[in-house]
């Protein structure tokens, strides 16, 4: 469905020029995708891109066959997408169901009563009809959240782009919102921006890692995790030295006879008593950034 060609985006700013993309190549078929990569990484530009925000500065995009490059292009693909923004700006006054309307006027529903329909339809799909008109102003994170989805599926798109949705939210919004994405990806593209490992592994059966612009990795959760395997460890020690550089402390856990280290590595050959364990997605992101020498150190 989105076809992306040596794609590549630099911004200058204040006399320093940034290769947010740089030659980026990839291609995202049907479902939901994620992209995970660390600050930085370039997924916000690529989704901004993708969105018909930005400009790119070389390469090529053609989401359905149409060409980003050319205005017929943009314009098709504006009528099949839905962009849940980072950061997207709301009238607090507004109830839900006032703001969801006002944004599918700005997308050009412009028959009332079939606007109507669509609007109780998208909040009914998010799970808010019952309080669509409450002011926004009284909702939680995870309400609010829902009502960008809201808006972003007013114009029944076949592409929904989401940018970090569940940053902030909690442990019981977050799983919710999840699972929404999961429902929605079942007759859409649903493409996922995250920089938290374990949003991908429960939602997306294809992933790609982005890394200074550029794909670090595409493939499936499950390959993503296999090749961190042998590469992964837990060494319980009472000392209080951190184990060496060369080994990623992935956790640490406190337990009555020391502290308990998980650690992602070439070897563990310094630390004979560390026991070999199976790797999980997360030791699978770490061992890959590792392995392109980029620093996960995140203790
Ligand atoms: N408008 C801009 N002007 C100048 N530099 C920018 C601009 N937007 C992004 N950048 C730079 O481009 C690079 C990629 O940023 P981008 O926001 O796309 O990354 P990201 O992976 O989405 O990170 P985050 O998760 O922090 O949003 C960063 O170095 C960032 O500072």
């Amino acid at each position: 469905m989105i076809s992306i060609k040596s794609l590549s985006k630099t911004y200058k700013s204040n006399g320093h020029v940034v290769n947010a993309l740089n030659h980026l190549d990839l291609e995202i078929g049907g479902g939901m995708f994620g992209l995970l990569g660390p600050n930085g990484a370039g997924k916000t530009t690529l989704m901004r891109i993708l969105a018909g925000i930005v400009n790119a500065s070389n390469g090529s995009v053609k989401i359905n066959g149409n060409d980003l490059a050319t205005d017929n292009g943009k314009t098709a693909v504006k009528s099949i997408l839905g962009y849940l923004p980072q950061e997207l700006g709301m009238y607090p006054e507004l109830s839900a169901r006032q703001f969801v309307d006002y944004m599918a006027i700005l997308k050009g529903l412009d028959d009332p009563s079939h606007r109507k329909l669509q609007v109780d339809k998208v909040l009914e799909m998010v799970g808010l009809l019952a309080e669509a008109d409450r002011k926004i102003k009284g909702f939680s994170g995870g309400m609010k959240r829902r009502v960008g989805i809201a808006q972003a599926l007013v114009n029944n798109p076949k592409l929904l782009i989401v940018d970090e949705p569940t940053a902030g939210l909690d442990p019981e919004e977050r799983i919710r919102f999840r699972n929404l994405l999961v429902t929605l990806a079942s007759d859409r593209t649903v493409l996922l921006s995250t920089h938290i490992v374990e949003d991908i592994g429960q939602t997306c059966r294809d992933l790609a890692v982005l890394s200074h612009g550029q794909v670090l990795f595409r493939g499936s959760p499950s390959e993503l995790t296999q090749n961190a395997n042998g590469h992964v460890w837990l060494y319980t020690t009472d000392s209080m030295e951190k184990p060496n550089h060369n080994l990623t402390v992935v956790s640490m856990l406190h337990l009555t006879e020391g502290i308990q280290y998980r650690l992602v590595g070439e070897s563990a050959g310094d630390y004979p008593d560390a026991k070999q364990v199976q790797a999980g997605l997360e030791d699978g992101y770490v061992w890959l950034m590792k392995s392109a020498g980029q620093s996960v150190d995140a203790m």
